[in-house]
């Protein structure tokens, strides 16, 4: 695992997105993972600029989201799709069909996960996952207890990630739905190359257990210290429990030209 630490959530996203420009100019058809949350927020900015400026074109890439939740309806401006729609793609130039999300309407959910990681299969698998954080360690909706092998599958989300997310639903945690149809940790494993974005106090016991804790299905995100391509981006806050901070800054500050994110 590489451990960027950055002054800002700024530099983090500048830097994921050249990375992600990078990509898409070598390889157009590329597949990204998107991430929903505010974490991956600044990543996208920059993506829609450097689009602006005519340094990346997505007419022929693809784009996968992590997760969906379950029951929203169709037009709900917090369902995810409807959230990466505005976020991400309908500000750049991803072609009709090419941006998909688990299906979490469907009267057959674990149908709807399989079909989905076999359209995610057929378009040649992630290239790219962007990842957030959970304050709990999930990453996408893939709670305490997960298998570390699954793919898509109906998640109960845990009464922390209700109420971390009720901001979205004006504050009530009512609002919030209980079920999602998310990834697997099996899926996302399956990406080629993974960037976990996170910034601020709140996520620095999940990044202490991510970096530096044992791979446990309590804090998921740690199956990730499996994954031979993966870059976790925090800022000074999120990092302030690591023991090693010392040593991940000067192993970035003394990285070799080819260690990116
Ligand atoms: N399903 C999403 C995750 O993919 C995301 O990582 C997490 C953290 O969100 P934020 O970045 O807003 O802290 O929120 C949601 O639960």
């Amino acid at each position: 695992m590489r451990v960027i630490i950055q002054p800002d959530g700024d530099t983090i996203a500048a830097l994921v997105a050249e990375s992600i420009v990078d990509l898409v100019n070598e390889k157009p058809n590329a597949v990204l993972g998107f991430a929903t949350g505010s974490s991956p927020l600044g990543i996208y900015r920059e993506l829609i600029k450097a689009y602006r400026e005519g340094r990346v074109s997505f007419k022929d890439a693809w784009g996968f989201q992590l997760d969906e939740y379950v029951g929203l309806p169709a037009d709900h401006p917090e369902l995810y799709r409807n959230v990466i729609n505005r976020d991400i793609e309908s500000q750049v130039d991803f072609a009709e069909g090419r941006v998909h999300a688990p299906n979490g309407n469907s009267e057959d959910l674990q149908s709807a996960g399989d079909e989905y990681d076999a359209m995610i299969a057929d378009a040649g698998g992630v290239d790219f996952q962007i990842l957030g954080i959970g304050t709990d360690g999930h990453i996408a909706f893939n709670e305490p207890g997960s298998s570390f092998t699954q793919g898509t599958h109906v998640e109960t989300l845990t009464p922390q990630t209700r109420e971390d997310n009720a901001r979205f639903f004006g504050g009530d945690i009512s609002r919030v739905p209980t079920h999602c149809l998310t990834q697997g940790l099996g899926t996302i494993m399956e990406a080629r190359k993974v960037a976990l974005v996170a910034t601020g106090e709140g996520k620095a016991e999940a990044i202490a257990e991510l970096i530096e804790g044992p791979v446990s299905a309590r804090w998921p995100a740690t199956i990730l210290q499996h994954h031979p391509d993966a870059t976790v981006l925090i800022d000074e806050a999120a990092a302030s429990k690591l023991e090693m901070q010392d040593f991940y800054r000067f192993a970035w500050e003394n990285r070799l030209p080819w260690q990116t994110v």
